[in-house]
């Protein structure tokens, strides 16, 4: 850690939680509009050891959403797959980000999640917490924006909604909602399109 504090000072880092059960295209999608959008340094996929309002029927193993969230970024050098979480052994967001900022304490961090969480963030541990340890970008998805607009985060903190490119500069509480061309990325759907082959093959050799 103390050499990731020396390589991060002064950089603004996007912290990407998700379960990436598998990842999919509409992830990389968010992470490239957040890098350009918000003007980040670099963007961490924080891969959840399970989340904690998911249940855990159909949740691949921790190393495979690892793997398939490491598989779709490659090579690239401002995106990195992180487990931290799991080093933590923790499934909270707030314990996560209280812990990291810790440990980097020069380094800029935002939390970076689609606009699905915006609507339930307030189920979230200690979600207020969350809101004034670092800024938040919400990105559009389509089917969420509306209810997220009504969500407790954008009510009770509606006046500290700023521009997305005044995020990384700006002092907490901060939010933002981006709106990017939607992407019809879903790991739901994934999932299901794969259980689907799987029974038309089954079929297949029994015929
Ligand atoms: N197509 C998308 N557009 C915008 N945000 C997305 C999209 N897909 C995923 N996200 C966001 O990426 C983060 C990680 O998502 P996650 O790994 O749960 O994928 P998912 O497709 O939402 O999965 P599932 O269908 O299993 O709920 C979340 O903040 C989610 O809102
Ligand atoms: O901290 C919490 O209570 C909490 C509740 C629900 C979701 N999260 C985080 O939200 C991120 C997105 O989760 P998911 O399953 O929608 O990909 C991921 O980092 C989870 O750990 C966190």
């Amino acid at each position: 850690m103390r050499r990731e504090a020396k390589r991060t000072e002064g950089r603004v880092i996007g912290l990407y939680g998700g379960s990436f059960n598998p990842a999919h295209e509409g992830h990389l999608h968010v992470a490239k509009e957040a890098l350009k959008r918000l003007k980040l340094d670099e963007i961490w996929f924080v891969v959840s050891p399970g989340n904690p309002l998911k249940g855990a029927v159909g949740m691949a193993p921790f190393s495979e959403r690892m793997s398939s969230i490491s598989k779709l970024i490659g090579c690239r050098p401002n995106m990195t797959a992180t487990d931290i979480e799991q080093k933590l052994d923790t499934v909270y967001t707030a314990t996560m980000v209280s812990e990291l900022k810790k440990a980097l304490p020069k380094t800029k961090f935002i939390w970076v999640m689609g606009a699905d969480n915006f609507v339930g963030f307030q189920h979230w541990k200690h979600w207020q917490n969350i809101v004034r340890m670092l800024p938040i970008a919400i990105f559009d998805r389509a089917g969420y924006a509306i209810d997220g607009l009504k969500s407790d985060l954008a009510r009770y903190y509606h006046k500290f909604h700023v521009a997305p490119k005044q995020l990384k500069s700006a002092q907490t509480p901060a939010w933002t909602f981006v709106t990017i061309p939607r992407h019809p990325g879903s790991a739901t759907e994934v999932r299901n399109q794969r259980e689907t082959e799987w029974f038309m093959n089954q079929q297949g050799k029994e015929t």
